[in-house]
């Protein structure tokens, strides 16, 4: 029985139990090797079926605990065969049984970013379909897989939660090689590639979002009746194709580093091997039966060369085993549930399938997290071509044929600017924006001496950090930008106050340096032109705990050409003397500003520009606050005579702007 039309109803299915998939974040994967999972097996004994069984059919097949079964051997009829496996289901075991025994463990890897697989194998009318479909009356794992995974994701997913998650599917057969999609039949014979990370994919099938199994249902149904099932003599309504059903669930953090995950479920109903004399195929059966056996065969194979450790491993010899590439000895947490049929006549089929079950868990797989990050949440991510175009439109961009073997990788992005970095992380599909803030932080890492370019030469894992960091810094300017708006809308209320006060302070007094470190660009750089006489006056001013400015007479050495000795002149000159209070008031302003400031702030003060104000601002990023002012030293923007002038020139500013002040 293949291809059933409709699913079980929702009172029927087993009840959630979410408990069980709670989601246990992993960080395997980044950079080490991830830790082996090797391929479970089941196997399922069928129950005598009518129509199978002959009269007085005794079984071939005995259950002797929930993990082993013994056959008959063919060549000795004393003996059996003893086989062994992570869990054996007799012919009483419910749908229930197989499913929470042997699936629905692995569906909590889903969240963590990781694939699974399920795969039906066995002979023709062993029951596949049945365990993976079942009917309305006996759901089998598929309903189930759907219902629990949509529920779990609800729950993941729900507001408050760190993470919000979406649910996809997809549905495809492989018919006589040629994979069809069975959402959108008229799509023809697609592509199967494979990306650098070793993902199977396949451009241009359809991917329908699904948040309810109402919603499931409402593309499922119709698409399970494009299958193509025939009547052969073993089975009425025999699959004459692999089904795979593919369900994606993507993740999406909420808050910083919006990282993004996507685990992929394949549900996999195998078409069983066929006995041609048994089956009683000619024609188009006997021609299906052809493309059925030899992709099997060639999974035998690719099994048998993964249990070997053989270099070669021959995925790409048919569509089965390459769509299959990152379950079998790949990247997902799979099961395979060998189903076996007890009658007699299907003897030799039931050696051969627990042979090959026996074989398949020796494969170890290797899963490992698919977490990238959500680059998006500053610039829109560019969505790949594939993504971006219809199924028809997908097929053209690539060509007819499946990609040349030795060819590997996915099609090249489009061209852009930043394509010479693109090797490893997506820098391809970034936004300009975010490539030129990129950029500006290898500058600035570099002008700090850093060698050649510390970000783009960095490999992927290092580049990712930095990355962050640049999602985090760009987040942090965004709310500096908006606090100094604020800031900028209070200054121009208080400036319309002010305008009669200002109007009798002298032209070249400047504001106090708070206000204008948000007012108009650089005002503080006028304070500098304070005509000497104001200073003085102002020194000489009732607010006498502020000197400034002192007259002293100081010698000054000439240059004699012709005398030993050099003459001294006495000369008067202006030397500046700021009073102790004054002084450690402007130095608190001016470490306030070297902690607090932007980078636009920073460059408000005398002697700091750009450069300088973005070298302050990292070191402050890297070592944490300034403890003093002299810290710049180590800043390496100015030497110990510099800071000292700095000091007088930002102070003498500061002195001003309070002398101005009408407070
Ligand atoms: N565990 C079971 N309990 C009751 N009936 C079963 C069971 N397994 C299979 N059957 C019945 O056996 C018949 C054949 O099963 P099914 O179509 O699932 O086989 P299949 O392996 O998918 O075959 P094919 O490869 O030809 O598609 C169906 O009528 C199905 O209902």
């Amino acid at each position: 029985m293949s291809g059933v039309p409709t699913l079980p109803r929702r009172r029927e299915m087993a009840t959630v139990t979410s408990g069980a998939g709670r989601c246990r974040l992993s960080k395997v994967g980044a950079g080490r090797r991830p830790p082996p999972a090797r391929v479970r097996v089941a196997v399922r004994l069928r129950p005598f079926v009518d129509g199978t069984a002959e009269a007085n059919d005794i079984p071939c097949v005995r259950g002797l605990d929930s993990y082993s079964l013994e056959i008959a051997n063919w060549r000795n009829h004393q003996e059996t065969l003893k086989y062994q496996f992570d869990a054996f289901y007799g012919e009483k075991s419910s749908q229930q049984d197989i499913y929470a025994g042997s699936v629905q463990p692995i569906l909590r890897h889903l969240l963590e970013g990781q694939n699974a697989s399920v795969l039906a194998y066995g002979p023709t009318g062993a029951g596949k379909t049945h365990t993976m479909l079942g009917s309305p009356e006996q759901p089998g794992v598929i309903p189930r897989a759907l219902m629990d995974l949509l529920q779990l994701t609800r729950e993941e997913g729900a507001e408050g939660r760190p993470w919000a998650l979406s649910v996809t599917m997809s549905y495809l057969e492989i018919y006589q090689e040629k994979v069809l999609d069975l959402l959108d039949p008229a799509s023809g014979d697609l592509v199967i590639r494979e990306d650098c990370r070793g993902n199977i994919l396949i451009p241009g099938l359809t991917q329908k979002p699904i948040t309810s199994f109402a919603d499931f249902e409402q593309h499922f149904l119709p698409a399970s009746r494009n299958r193509t099932v025939g009547a052969t003599r073993l089975n009425q309504r025999s699959s004459r194709s692999h089904a795979v059903l593919l369900v994606k669930v993507d993740q999406r953090e909420r808050l910083a580093p919006f990282r993004q995950r996507e685990g992929k479920l394949y549900l996999i109903d195998l078409a069983g091997s066929e006995d041609n004399r048994r089956t009683g195929n000619k024609g188009l059966r006997l021609k299906e039966s052809g493309a059925i056996n030899s992709s099997l065969f060639v999974l035998g194979k690719v099994v048998d060369a993964l249990n070997q450790g053989l270099p070669r491993v021959p995925y790409r010899d048919s569509k089965l085993t390459r769509l299959l590439q990152d379950s079998l000895g790949g990247s997902a947490h799979s099961i395979l549930i060998a189903n076996i049929a007890p009658e007699r006549c299907f003897y030799l089929d039931t050696v051969s399938a627990l042979n090959f079950a026996a074989r398949s868990k020796e494969v170890i797989n290797r899963p490992f997290t698919n977490e990238s990050l959500q680059l998006h949440v500053l610039a829109p991510v560019k969505m790949s071509q594939k993504e971006l175009v219809g199924p028809s439109e997908a097929k053209r961009a690539q060509g007819p044929e499946e990609e040349e073997i030795g060819n590997p990788e996915p099609p090249a992005p489009p061209t852009f600017a930043s394509q010479n970095f693109s090797p490893l992380q997506k820098l391809s599909s970034m936004d300009p924006a975010m490539l030129e803030r990129l950029l500006s932080l290898d500058r600035l890492l570099g002008s700090r001496g850093t060698q050649g370019t510390p970000l783009l030469s960095t490999p992927k894992r290092e580049r990712m950090v930095l990355m962050k960091t640049v999602e985090e810094k760009d987040l942090e300017i965004e709310r500096l930008k908006m606090k100094q708006k604020e800031l900028e809308a209070k200054v121009q209320a208080q400036e319309a106050m002010d305008s009669k006060e200002k109007e009798n302070c002298s032209p070249t007094v400047l504001q106090p340096l708070a206000r204008r470190t948000v007012a108009v660009a650089k005002p503080l750089k006028k304070a500098v032109v304070i005509p000497l006489q104001l200073i003085q006056e102002q020194a000489a001013s009732p607010n006498a705990d502020i000197h400034i400015l002192k007259k002293k007479s100081r010698k000054r050495k000439l240059e004699c050409l012709d005398a030993t000795e050099p003459k001294e002149k006495a000369e008067d000159c202006w030397e500046l003397q700021i009073s102790p209070e004054l002084l450690a008031h402007g130095r608190q302003k001016i470490l306030d500003m070297l902690n607090e400031g932007s980078a636009r702030d920073l460059r408000s003060l005398q002697r700091i520009g750009q450069k300088k104000a973005q070298l302050i601002v990292g070191w402050r990023e890297l070592h944490g606050p300034f403890s003093q002012v002299e810290d710049l030293e180590r800043v390496q923007v100015m030497s110990g005579k510099q800071l000292e002038s700095f000091l007088k020139a930002n102070i003498l500013g500061l002195a001003a702007g309070q002398h101005c002040s009408p407070s």
